[in-house]
Parts: C-alpha cells; structure tokens; sequence
C-alpha cells in the first residue's frame, strides 16, 4: 500500500493527504487540497505561493493549531489526529516553537521575562543564566531588561525567537517571520533561523539530541533563499519544489505561478505541471 510514503524517523513533519476546507455548500472553500510533503529533520524549508494558496492553512495545520478536514499530521514522530485538545496543547508547548510575523511579545514585561514566559507557563522555574544565554544566542546581551517598546522591531523579533528557543523544540514554525522588517533585520533574523536548523539540540525532558527543522512561510524570494528547499503552494496544492533556492529563481518561479491561471496549474488528475 503506497500510504506510507515517508520514513517518520527522518522527518521532523509529515503531511498526508492533507486538506482543509472552510464553509459549506457553493461558499465552501479548500484552502489545502490533498497536500503530501515531509519536512526532514535538521531541514529549513520556506513555504511560497500566491496569496490565498494555502500557505498559512498548511503552517496552522502542521503545528497542530488548526484540526484538518482530512489526512494526517505527524510531528516528532507523533500523530496529531484524534489528540485530545490538552495533549496538542502539551506537544505545541514541549516539541514546537512559533515565531509570527507581529512578534506577539507581552508589552508589560522585560525581553527575559518574555523569553522565560512559556517555561514558566510549562510550570519550570527557568534559571535566570539558562534565559540570558538564550537572550545572548540572537545577540541581544544586554538587553535583558528592555521591554518591547524600548527596542527595534528586529530586536522584538530576536526576543519572540529566544522565548521560541527557550522551550529547546524540535520544530520551529515561522510565518512571515520578516514581514515587519526592515531588510538590516531580516538578515539577522534570517541568519538565526539558519543557524537554527540542523543545530543538534537535546530537547527540553528528552535524552536524545536531535537536529532543529524550521518550517518557514514568507512572500520575500531573499528570505526564502536561506532555506534548504522552498515548496511553492498553488490553489491549496504542492505545484513545486525548489532545492538550494537562489533569490532570483525562487521570485521567477513565483512570478510564473502567480500569472498562471489557475485552471492551468494542474492537470485533470491534479498532478503539478
Ligand atoms: N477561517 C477561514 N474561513 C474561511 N476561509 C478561510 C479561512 N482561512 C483561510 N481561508 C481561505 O483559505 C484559502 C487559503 O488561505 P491561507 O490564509 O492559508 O492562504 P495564504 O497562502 O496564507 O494567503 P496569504 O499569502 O494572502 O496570507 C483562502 O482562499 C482563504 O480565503
């Protein structure tokens, strides 16, 4: 039976025949269309399409925060369906980390109190050394006691990683990470995430350490070129993959499937042209 198509050691996501449809009747939507991809562990991947292609439906549902119409989840080696909504709420808070495009730091409290937010949260009593080392990881020694507003929207950004990292996962979620940057800070948080995936970290209550994936939604062709492989999204389908993307193939790839239509994207059995 060919419904096994990956081997779930290697890959840090599996996505099966996933869809997603929202509504009902002449205004139901399918914002993901029998997707299948796997994300290997240790692997950066940049996820691309048109607007409304279903890129932010696939994140949601690959870190469990949104439930499928249909298919399978797998993340670190465990099967999202039919988990209770504490069991998801414990993986989302032990194995995965999110970075989001509008940083979501708490306003009232310092970068390390932000960062020890989700320990704290976990019932930990995080060191305040462990916090300040992760604070120094994306630079921002020194810091330590600014709140949000007293720093640059890329440091805010640097904070929302560290407290991502704090948690040690083994998947980081990141969607439109750069959208409020500038291009100086995108860099630098761009060259985080890099540094990010494939580092062997030992995750937090886990013996083994393993490699850091970091899946990765952005409309910006230079933030996908940091990635291992892009996987281009069309109409809630996978139409394409890119390996070791330059910035210039990436945005003449995009550039075609956006001024494609969409009745010509796929073939009658659905198949990518
Ligand atoms: N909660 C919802 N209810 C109804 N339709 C939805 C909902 N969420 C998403 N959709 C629809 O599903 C499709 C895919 O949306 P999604 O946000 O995943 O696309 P996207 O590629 O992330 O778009 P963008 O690049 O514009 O952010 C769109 O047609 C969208 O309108």
């Amino acid at each position: 039976m060919h419904n096994e198509p990956f081997s779930a050691a290697d890959e840090a996501v599996l996505l099966w025949r996933l869809t997603r449809s929202y509504g009902s009747g002449d205004s139901r939507v399918t914002a993901l269309d029998e997707v299948t991809a796997g994300f290997p562990v240790g692997s950066f991947t940049a996820v691309m399409g048109p607007s409304g292609s279903g890129k932010s439906t696939l994140l949601q549902c690959a870190a469990g925060l949104d439930r499928p119409t249909s298919g399978r989840v797998v993340v670190a080696g465990t099967e999202l369906g039919g988990m209770s909504e504490k069991r998801l709420t414990l993986l989302r808070r032990d194995r995965i980390g999110f970075v989001f495009q509008a940083f979501n730091l708490v306003s009232a409290l310092s970068a390390e109190q932000n960062v020890g937010l989700p320990l704290r949260l976990a019932g930990a009593r995080p060191k305040r050394a462990e916090i300040r080392s992760v604070l120094a990881e994306v630079g921002l020694a020194g810091r330590e006691r600014h709140r949000p507003g007293a720093l640059s929207g890329g440091q805010q950004q640097r904070v929302a990683i560290a407290r991502a990292l704090a948690t040690r996962p083994e998947v980081l979620f990141a969607d439109e990470p750069t959208g409020a940057l500038d291009s100086e800070s995108s860099r630098l948080v761009l060259g985080l995430l890099r540094g990010f995936a494939g580092a062997a970290d030992t995750p937090r209550g886990g013996p083994d350490p393993r490699p850091r994936t970091v899946i990765m939604v952005t409309h910006d062709p230079f933030a996908a070129s940091y990635a291992d492989r892009v996987l281009f999204l069309a109409d809630g389908r996978v139409v394409d993959t890119l390996e070791r993307p330059s910035t210039e193939a990436v945005a003449a790839r995009l550039a075609a499937l956006e001024s494609t239509p969409a009745s010509e994207r796929h073939d009658s059995a659905g198949t990518p042209r």
